[in-house]
């Protein structure tokens, strides 16, 4: 079945993604696709809406990312989001300059005129999140104000009679109070949409899509236990069934017990299934490196040179494929964005890959929409609602070099935390919570007597898709307890410290 469906323009903007999300929300299918995508290419995928994104340019320069006009004579309703509005304006002939009087960044009180489809279910003001400098002091002809703020006179504009929109704030962000709705009301009374998208939907077209590009080939997915992959199992074999073979890389840096633990829960599925036992070769890989990025990278390749090999024994595999989701790609540095962490499936993958494709059907979702997923394919609760656990494992939460001696302390560190996490029935609260081993000595004093041992920091956090996150607020009497046991039942820990770090400026991840 063909569905309903919205493009997003894609400008360079930060949250371009979250648009394509939000849209789903309302259950309207969307995809992202760059601006330089040929107009032909446009009408042939006959949108019912268009929107623009963001973006860190200014129309009136030379070097900015243009469109031409024809993209506003298709009869398709369009939205400009912050640059996206600022462009629509100037190419259909208003103007746009820079004022820092005008400019405006955070959370801005702004006045709606309720007459614009966008607004017409909304308190007559409200919160808005802008982040600008450039605004339009000239309308293009047909246009006209249809919200304004305290410094900026055109937060928004409208062409009713054309269906083109423009938004100087964000409305896919959640500090835009009532964003949401804006967005809604353009998809449903502006596009026309009636919302015939959802998870099911998805499953669907993904299963039907993977069937005939796989063909009657076999494929190979790199299943961690985690919940990226075991929904792309769960979808993989729905789709191939047992052309499908899972390989789980028991790689040495995963958590007390979890090797057998991710053995048991998959020998019971009808799927095929391999573990491989390769902690040998990783440790062999990263002795004496100590350096985050170098270390990511040499587990990304290790991970691939290990699939290769399994594949070889089963015979000819075009397809790889791995659970990669969008937060992965986008810190990994996608597109103009900056390279936070190379994520071991994304930007730790070596350039050379022995397989004919590489195959994601996950790389679009947010972490929350994976687990929607999972629920629709009927997974159990205890894998849709498992705390992520990153492919390098403890090997990126010890800090520095990587000893297999380490890794025994990590692993028992981390196992009382989480034990005493789940006894305090938080596990679902916290949505990441593990243990880091700093590899910085201090002093102690146990039975009288002087230590020189590592320092263990604890780490939880609230969030929903993993790109921003809060630290847990864990109670005192608990993080006491569980200070307490592993001081005392873990050697070499003579000091645990709790990490209270936002990310944003921190990452989750300590390397
Ligand atoms: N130990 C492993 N063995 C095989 N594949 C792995 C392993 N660890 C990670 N991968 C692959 O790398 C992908 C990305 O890892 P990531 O940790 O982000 O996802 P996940 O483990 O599936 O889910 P979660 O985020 O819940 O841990 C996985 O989806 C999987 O394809
Ligand atoms: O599979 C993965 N491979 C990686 O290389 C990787 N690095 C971070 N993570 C997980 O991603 C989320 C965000 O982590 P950061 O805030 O540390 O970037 C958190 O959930 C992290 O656990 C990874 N997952
Ligand atoms: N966030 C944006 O899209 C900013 C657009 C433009 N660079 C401005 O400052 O107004
Ligand atoms: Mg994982």
């Amino acid at each position: 079945m063909k569905h309903q469906f919205v493009l997003v323009l894609d400008f360079g903007g930060q949250y371009n993604q979250l648009i394509a999300r939000r849209v789903r929300e309302c259950n309207v299918y969307c995809e992202v696709k760059s601006y330089q995508t040929p107009i032909e290419e446009i009408r042939a995928l006959n949108p019912d809406g268009i929107i623009f994104t963001g973006g860190p340019n200014s129309v009136y320069l030379e070097e900015s990312p243009r469109i031409g006009k024809e993209i506003f004579e298709l009869g398709v309703p369009v939205l400009g989001i912050c640059y996206g509005c600022q462009l629509m304006a100037h190419v259909l002939g208003g103007t746009v300059t820079s004022a820092n009087a005008t400019s405006e960044y955070g959370k801005t009180k702004t006045y709606f005129d309720k007459a614009c489809a966008l607004f017409r279910k909304l308190p007559d003001s409200g919160i808005t999140w802008m982040s600008h400098t450039d605004y339009i002091n000239e309308l293009p002809e047909g246009f006209s104000v249809t919200a304004h703020t305290d410094s900026c006179p055109t937060a928004a504009i409208a062409d009713p009679v054309r269906k083109l929109y423009g938004l100087q704030f964000h409305p896919e962000v959640l500090h835009t109070e009532n964003g949401l709705d804006m967005l809604r009301s353009f998809l449903y009374e502006v596009c026309g949409c009636t919302g015939d998208w959802n998870m099911g939907n998805y499953a669907q077209t993904a299963i039907n899509e993977i069937r005939e590009k796989v063909g009657d080939g076999k494929v190979l997915l790199a299943l961690s236990g985690g919940v990226d992959s075991s929904v792309l199992a769960a979808l993989l074999s729905k789709a191939v069934g047992k052309q499908l073979t899972c390989i789980f890389v028991d790689h040495g840096f995963m958590r007390k017990n979890e090797g057998d633990e991710v053995e048991a829960a998959f020998r019971d599925w009808d799927v095929n299934f391999v573990r491989v036992n390769a902690a040998d070769r990783f440790f062999a890989r990263l002795d004496g490196v100590e350096e985050p990025e170098a270390k990511r990278k040499i587990i990304g390749e290790e991970f691939i040179r290990v699939f290769e090999a399994e594949a070889k024994k089963i015979g000819t595999v075009d397809y790889f494929a791995q659970g990669t989701i969008y937060p992965d790609v986008i810190e990994s540095g996608a597109g103009d964005a900056a390279v936070i962490k190379s994520h071991h499936n994304v930007g730790g993958l070596p350039d050379y890959v022995d397989f004919k494709e590489i195959i994601e059907p996950l790389r679009l979702l947010f972490k929350d929409e994976t687990r929607r997923l999972g629920m629709e394919l009927g997974l159990p609760d205890y894998l849709v609602w498992r705390q992520p656990f990153p492919g390098p494992g403890l090997a990126i939460r010890i800090i520095g070099q990587i000893t297999p001696e380490k890794v025994a302390i990590l692993q028992d560190a981390d196992y009382i935390f989480r034990e005493e996490i789940a006894l305090a029935g938080l596990d679902r609260d916290i949505h990441q919570y593990f243990a880091v081993l700093t590899s910085m000595r201090s002093v102690g004093v146990m039975g009288d007597g002087r230590t020189y041992d590592y320092t263990l920091a604890l780490r939880g956090v609230t969030t929903t898709d993993f790109m921003t996150a809060d630290f847990a607020r864990i109670p005192y009497d608990l993080l006491a307890k569980v200070s307490s046991r592993i001081v005392n039942e873990v050697k070499h820990i003579n000091r645990v410290v709790y990490d209270v770090t936002t990310k944003p400026p921190a990452t989750i991840e300590w390397e």
